[in-house]
């Protein structure tokens, strides 16, 4: 039984590193806390060294999803169980580890949801105290993929990583746990034609950071496709907007936490208007459509 502690970090290709770093720090609250040697910029919601890798690149999508281990003795059973799956993990090298307050950690290509994810041993870093900026983040929430192999994406990562799986919409998207992580869902495994980000969540502490992003980001023009709304699914009120390469960001409040032990089993809800937002908003078609394909295992490598 693999066990996890959450999803602790993305790395995202951007098209202007300067404008995206500006952006993430300025209107998504995110604090500035180092560039790397290739000019990667690390940013951070939480107290861990970073969440949020900016990469430049020449088209924007997901470059890597990683999530944190519960401890060191979850590597090698969860290297058998992806090499019995058919799929090679790679150590990555002590420098980036060391540069990224890591243990130790593994990348994988899951060909499933088409993307790289990274399993790591967090270093606790207590160094520096996380400020929080405009928006009264807590952590990163979760990270939704867009799969033309949804069905088997769903049984992998459930049946061979040991997610949990807490709700589905219809065939649209299924939603599961970081088990024993609480949290509703910290993956989401969309049906769509093409591999890509369909959207990262942050989660806020309050409603007013609802309310103060749709003022900030409309004061900044930074396009609302979505909400303010409330998912049936996890209880959680959301907000949808596009970064500056149209990639979808989504703040949410408050979200169903699971117990460890006797969760209640995973609901197939309705494809309908009414279970997509409670209040009734309408999406705008570029809402989880503006990335471009993942990046494949090379690319996340390089530097490593
Ligand atoms: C995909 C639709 C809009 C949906 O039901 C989303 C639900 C949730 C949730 O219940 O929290 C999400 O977080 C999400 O996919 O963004
Ligand atoms: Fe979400």
């Amino acid at each position: 039984m693999i066990r996890y502690q959450k999803f602790g970090r993305v790395e995202l290709n951007v098209t202007d590193l300067a404008r995206s770093r500006r952006y993430y720090e300025d209107i998504v609250g995110l604090q500035f806390v180092e560039q790397g040697p290739e000019g990667e910029v690390l940013l951070r919601c939480d107290h861990d060294h970073h969440n949020v890798v900016l990469h430049a690149a020449a088209s924007a999508g997901l470059r890597v999803a990683g999530f944190g281990l519960e401890d060191e003795s979850q590597f090698e059973p969860l290297r058998e169980r992806l090499r019995a799956a058919g799929l090679d993990a790679r150590e990555i090298p002590p420098a980036l580890c060391a540069r990224h307050r890591q243990q130790r950690a593994l990348r994988v290509f899951e060909p499933r949801v088409g993307a790289v994810i990274e399993f790591y041993l967090p270093l606790a870093d207590t160094a520096r105290p996380f400020r929080p900026g405009v928006a009264r983040i807590q952590r990163l929430g979760h990270v939704v993929f867009n799969t033309p192999r949804a069905a088997e994406a769903i049984a992998f990562w459930r049946d061979v990583l040991n997610f949990r799986v807490s709700d589905a919409v219809g065939e649209m998207v299924t939603f599961l746990r970081v088990w024993p992580n609480p949290w509703h869902h910290g993956i989401g495994i969309a049906s769509a034609p093409e591999y890509s980000l369909h959207h990262v969540n942050y989660m806020v502490s309050e409603i007013d950071d609802i309310g103060r992003a749709l003022a900030r980001l409309r004061k900044a023009q930074s396009p609302v496709v979505f909400g303010p709304g409330r998912h049936p699914a996890s209880e959680s009120v959301f907000l949808y907007f596009l970064d500056p390469d149209g990639l979808t960001m989504e703040y949410s409040f408050g979200m169903e936490a699971f117990p460890e032990r006797f969760a209640r089993e995973p609901r197939q809800l309705p494809l309908a208007p009414e279970w997509l937002d409670a209040w009734g908003s309408e999406r705008d078609p570029r809402c989880f459509t503006g990335a471009a394909p993942n990046a494949p295992l090379e690319a996340a490598m390089e530097g490593a």
